[in-house]
């Protein structure tokens, strides 16, 4: 390790590095040159609806645990312990609720886009400002994904930062635009084992340079690592068994509920069972995940104790901590940091690869299909060249983010907040509150981002490092300077916690229920007074029959009726023949609903 921090790649790790591109390369060119050959929408955005459920549910797994997560947790865990270990607990309701209630009721509908949804229940514009916020959020989204890694990696070791940042966007953007759905799903599996795989690996040997399992047990139990369970109510700090747990089911939702990335891969299912089996199987993946990167952050621990490379001036932030582990720990092992380099952007491409696709896929059928009629030929075309000109407005975000410079796991999950929050409110609103209407759907989603803005944007500044000075006097030996501080840093989170202060130092956690919360209760509200939607007015198959199913639970003979009501309607489906598959517009859209009355809400 030379003074400055970096250490040098041997030739075998970056050997491995373009064996991962190359790979993910190679399976994107095979499915541009096999199957249907990418010629139709149907097949390039939505993979014919043929996938099964284990590719699926790697692919669902992968689209949003990039390099974010690789590098963040780890740094999260090494520097706070293992209270964010927590969020684990919000996977069962966070793709419970999926799996029974969004899936079924998208799947039914047989979208392609799940903005297609906010025209069927509420109206064209609805459907638009859905479909702009979300492309915000992801464009947003692919920066952080797409300069993580890169970031890490120039740190220490020297490699090109801009050249890592074009090799992945451009390998990404090509397979993407190639090879369609069916690519980004597969690349996704064979990305999700390269991660796996080299996760495993630094942790293995991590453990053996700390001096085996017992040895860094003990360190990480007395360097107080292992945090027990905090009950601690209070929304103002950050990491609570409330935060995440609770905070977290919310974040999920938006992502495993709402987000067209993820309702895009239920679409492509076969059958509605594999879609919601898929949302099953993708909960022991996400444990595994979050169990592999809280153990890289406590056997990081375990080797450096308090003193870290960033103490030690080494590397500017705990986000540079994990590639400087690696590299210090398999330094002698050739081949490993290509491993974990190549596990890095394995990660990130699997994120970024999904989000052009689901970019591409809702500027084609909610932007531009309804508008404009064009051959099969030419539609696919533009998906095409959309993935791709996504793929050059990503590189720019990556620049954007290199300025903010804030933890990278905090400013994805505060992104998800502070957008996919908003849209997670907006679906719930036209889902269980059949009363909703247009006007109140838009105003609801303004309100929910502007919220979310607020607090959001108000953390942010009142959060920039105040400069905590030690209160000098003659007479204070050091032990005092440290006791003055404590008192000063207490006084300052007193006053912060109080009026606008407190509502600022809301933890990021919490920005995905108070944003979707807002949109429902201004949404609820600007419908009442606008004069709410009457309950046969509301296209049906398009809301969730709480009451209804609820009582249908309480009374169970009703219970089979409904799922014999349910075979019939399914039958119907079938007689029907094929369904229209895109809804440009309210009356196609009309047509090709089951006719015969799925449970619409009472
Ligand atoms: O890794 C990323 O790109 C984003 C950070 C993790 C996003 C959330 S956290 C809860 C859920 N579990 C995951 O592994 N990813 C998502
Ligand atoms: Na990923």
């Amino acid at each position: 390790m030379d003074p400055a921090g970096h250490k040098y790649f041997t030739v075998i790790d970056y050997v491995i590095f373009g064996l991962l591109l190359v790979a993910s390369m190679s399976i994107g060119l095979y499915y541009a040159f096999t199957g249907g050959r990418q010629s139709t929408t149907q097949e390039f955005l939505i993979a014919d609806r043929s996938m099964k459920c284990l590719p699926l549910s790697l692919s669902l797994m992968a689209t949003f645990q990039s390099a974010v997560a690789i590098i963040g947790t780890p740094a999260e865990v090494y520097a706070h312990g293992t209270q964010y270990w927590f969020i684990g607990c919000s996977y069962v309701l966070g793709l419970l609720i999926p799996a029974h209630i969004f899936i079924p009721l998208f799947y039914r509908l047989h979208l392609t886009s799940v903005y297609q949804y906010l025209e069927l229940r509420f109206c064209k514009a609805v459907r638009i400002c859905g479909t702009v916020t979300f492309i915000f959020q992801m464009v947003i989204y692919m920066g952080v994904g797409i300069y993580t890694p890169a970031l890490a990696l120039n740190a220490v070791t020297g490699f090109h930062l801009w050249g890592a940042v074009l090799a992945t966007g451009l390998v990404c953007t090509l397979y993407t635009a190639l090879g369609g759905l069916k690519a980004v799903v597969w690349t996704d599996v064979f990305q999700t084992v390269v991660m796996f795989t080299g996760q495993l690996a630094v942790i293995i040997v991590g453990v053996h340079q700390a001096g085996g399992l017992s040895e860094a047990w003990g360190k990480v139990r007395d360097g107080g690592r292992i945090s027990g369970i905090d009950l601690n109510p209070d929304p103002t700090v950050r990491h609570t068994f409330w935060t995440l747990a609770v905070g977290g089911v919310f974040l999920m939702l938006s992502l495993y509920g709402v987000n067209q990335a993820q309702v895009q891969r239920y679409l492509s299912s076969r059958t509605e069972r594999e879609a919601v089996m898929s949302c099953y199987m993708v909960f022991p993946c996400l444990q595994l995940a979050l169990l592999l990167s809280c153990l890289m952050g406590l056997v990081m621990f375990a080797c450096y104790g308090q003193n870290s490379p960033v103490e030690q001036q080494y590397i500017t932030s705990k986000d540079q901590m994990v590639l400087y582990f690696v590299m210090d720990m398999l330094q002698n092992f050739p081949g490993l940091p290509g491993l974990f380099v190549a596990c890095l952007f394995s990660a990130s491409l699997s994120t970024i690869s999904s989000a052009f696709n689901s970019l591409a896929t809702v500027t084609m059928v909610d932007l531009i299909k309804p508008h404009y009629s064009m051959t099969e030929a030419r539609a696919t075309l533009l998906s095409k060249l959309l993935a791709l000109s996504y793929g050059i407005i990503c590189l720019a975000m990556a620049y954007l983010v290199h300025l903010m410079n804030s933890s990278v796991l905090q400013a994805a999950l505060s992104i998800f907040g502070m957008i996919g929050g908003p849209l997670l409110g907006l679906f719930c609103l036209g889902i269980f509150f059949p009363c909703a209407n247009s006007i109140g759907a838009v105003t609801g989603l303004s309100a929910g981002l502007l919220m979310a803005f607020w607090v959001g944007i108000g953390g942010f500044l009142t959060r920039m490092p105040s400069p905590v000075i030690p209160l000098l006097n003659s007479t204070i030996t050091v032990p005092d300077v440290s006791e003055n501080i404590t008192a000063a840093t207490a006084e300052l989170e007193a006053d912060r916690s109080a009026g606008l202060h407190g509502f600022y130092s809301l933890s990021y956690m919490w920005y995905s229920a108070l944003s979707s919360c807002t949109v429902l209760i201004v949404g609820l509200i600007i419908s009442c007074i606008t004069g709410p939607t009457k309950g046969d007015d509301v296209a049906s198959g398009t809301v969730y029959p709480v009451v209804k199913t609820a009582q249908s639970y309480l009374k169970p003979s009703t219970c089979c009726k409904t799922t014999a009501e349910h075979k019939q309607v399914d039958g119907q489906k079938e007689m029907n023949g094929t369904v229209k598959e895109d809804a440009g517009s309210q009356e196609e859209t009309q047509r090709f609903l089951p006719d015969v009355e799925l449970e619409t809400s009472v």
